[in-house]
């Protein structure tokens, strides 16, 4: 059964000047548990079907539903991983990781104890009572990973969440993620402008085409590829081959902007 449903999404932003069509037509289903990566050429709607997915943008047109509802009355099964971290300097990584489950009102013995355990398990264990200035890029992306996880969503939102990593950090932190998601069945959509990225760490991906924006085309990540980590699958023919088809789409995608 889907998890979400997009069906026949469409998005016009109005400016004083002008409607802008951001998305057209746009149908596709995601299963519980899948990884779903969108790509595709700048402008080609990616940030706008992410906000609708998040439930803090109503389409203009079509509907999409998470786990039957709605995305804004599921906003609290809705976790986010973004470019940038956004923690709190002036709080500690423990008190950044508590943040949500504090606002929820779901800060209890258990709930503590099981994030700071998590902290331990990707790496972070003794710098709890340090100030993020204090983490290098990578450690920092791993406590907005704690935090996201720590209210337990069945659904992750990644807003190109590696990008302002270097490059190692970024590979290391892309076999974390991959590890944790699968590990807790976790859904996750990703936007990313690294395609290897997309073609390691998803089942599917999604090419989107701009002006206007709508989904182009579909690629399986073929299943012998999903029982490897990102970083094993980069060295393997069919991880290469993949690369190499959606690479000439996305030329062509380019040539045709
Ligand atoms: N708030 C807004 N007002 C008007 N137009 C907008 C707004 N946000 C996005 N757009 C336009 O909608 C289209 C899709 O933008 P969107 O940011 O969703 O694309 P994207 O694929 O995420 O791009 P990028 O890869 O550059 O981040 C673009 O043409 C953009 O200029």
């Amino acid at each position: 059964m889907s998890f979400i449903t997009a069906e026949n999404i469409g998005h016009h932003y109005f400016t004083p000047s002008s409607v802008r069509t951001a998305l057209k037509n746009v149908s596709f289903s995601i299963k519980e548990g899948e990884f779903v990566s969108l790509i595709g050429p700048s402008g080609c709607g990616k940030t706008t079907l992410l906000s609708i997915l998040s439930g803090l943008l109503v389409p203009t047109d079509g509907e999409v539903k998470i786990d039957g509802q709605p995305p804004d009355l599921q906003r609290n099964m809705i976790g986010y991983m973004l470019q940038q971290d956004y923690l709190f300097p002036w709080k500690t990584i423990e008190e950044n990781v508590l943040i949500g489950l504090k606002l929820n009102r779901q800060l209890d013995k258990d709930t503590k104890a099981s994030a700071l355990e998590f902290l331990q398990k990707i790496g972070l264990e003794g710098v709890e009572k340090q100030f993020p200035r204090h983490l290098s890029g990578g450690m920092r992306q791993r406590a907005a990973l704690a935090r996201t996880m720590a209210v337990n969503p069945k659904l992750l939102l990644l807003d190109e969440p590696f990008s302002a990593l270097d490059y190692q950090t970024k590979l290391k932190l892309e076999d974390l993620v991959f590890e944790i998601l699968k590990a807790y069945r976790k859904t996750a959509v990703l936007v990313t402008h690294d395609l290897g990225e997309a073609i390691s760490m998803s089942d599917r991906v999604l090419l989107f085409a701009t002006n206007p924006g709508r989904l182009h085309k579909v690629f399986e990540v073929p299943d012998h590829l999903r029982g490897l980590s990102p970083f094993e699958v980069r060295s393997e023919d069919a991880y290469s081959d993949l690369f190499r088809t959606i690479w000439k789409e996305l030329e062509t995608l380019e040539e045709n902007k």
